[in-house]
């Protein structure tokens, strides 16, 4: 399988304190990756290093072969690795169509340039338009995205990060603050719209156990800033030990 990022060695420290150690994984083309641990583990400081946010102290991340290093979230999603920044509440007056055209508008070097008139860019407003359509937002193209519910704003920002057409994509938490009822079917939506997309790998981190079993490919679990576990998901939640260092009770139905 084509390898698609590559990190290896990767410490990361706030001061004194060691958030991540030596910390090494591959992403491969197809892989659904779900990262879990304990609050505090450094799963969203793993994200954040991988994205570009944050620069590690040591080690690398290779992408498609080559050190993305330095280059910041803004490059590193035109070169193909990005993350969804929770923008829709930070722009809340924003309509859904505007809130997506981010993406489109960044590709085409226009970067987060969102004062001026959305009627210049026709091929952007084409493209947002089919990318609404993956995601089921075309009925709310011109929306506020303060009047959407939860589950929506999530596919509204994970949806303006795919108008970069990455081939791998980092979601911190996405189905955090979804009720229970709703979780499946937005992590359907958004599993098959970044498909669409041309998505080819994702990593997401997750603590829903019932969305883990379903979905995931592949879980690597986290503590205190170290890879304790790095297997398939029936192994995962069949392995007792793992499990109880890594999130404790699972629900019955995640077993399978
Ligand atoms: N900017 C920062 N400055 C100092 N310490 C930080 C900073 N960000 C995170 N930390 C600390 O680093 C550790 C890892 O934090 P991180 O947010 O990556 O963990 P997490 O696994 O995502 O946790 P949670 O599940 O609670 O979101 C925690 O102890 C946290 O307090």
């Amino acid at each position: 399988m084509e390898m698609l990022l590559r990190a290896f060695g990767i410490t990361k420290t706030y001061g004194a304190f060691t958030a991540l150690s030596d910390i090494s994984f591959d992403v491969s083309k197809g892989e659904v990756v779900a990262v879990v641990g304990p609050n505090g583990a450094g799963k969203t400081t793993l994200v954040s290093t991988l994205s570009g946010l944050y620069r590690p102290d040591s080690g690398d991340v290779i992408f498609e072969g080559r050190s993305v290093l330095g280059l910041g979230p803004a490059a590193l999603a035109l070169r193909g690795l990005a993350r969804s920044f929770q923008l829709v509440t930070v722009y809340p007056t924003f309509t859904v169509e505007d809130m997506i055209a981010v993406g489109a508008f960044a590709r085409a070097g226009e970067t987060f340039r969102l004062w001026k008139p959305a009627c210049l860019y026709k091929a952007e407003r084409d493209e947002v338009r089919e990318i609404a359509a993956a995601f089921g937002l075309s009925h709310r193209l011109s929306t506020p995205c303060s009047a959407l519910s939860q589950g929506e704003k999530k596919l509204v920002d994970i949806a303006s990060a795919l108008t970069l057409r990455p081939r791998l994509m980092l979601l911190d938490e996405p189905t955090s603050g979804i009720s229970s009822a709703d979780k499946h079917r937005i992590m359907e939506t958004l599993l098959d719209a970044a498909r669409r997309c041309g998505v080819e790998s994702l990593v997401l981190v997750e603590h829903d156990m019932d969305l883990i079993s379903r979905y995931a490919t592949r879980v690597i679990g986290l503590k205190a800033g170290q890879i304790v576990a790095d297997m398939r998901p029936d192994a995962f939640f069949r392995d007792p030990e793992v499990i109880d260092t890594l999130v404790g009770k699972v629900p019955h139905h995640a077993l399978g």
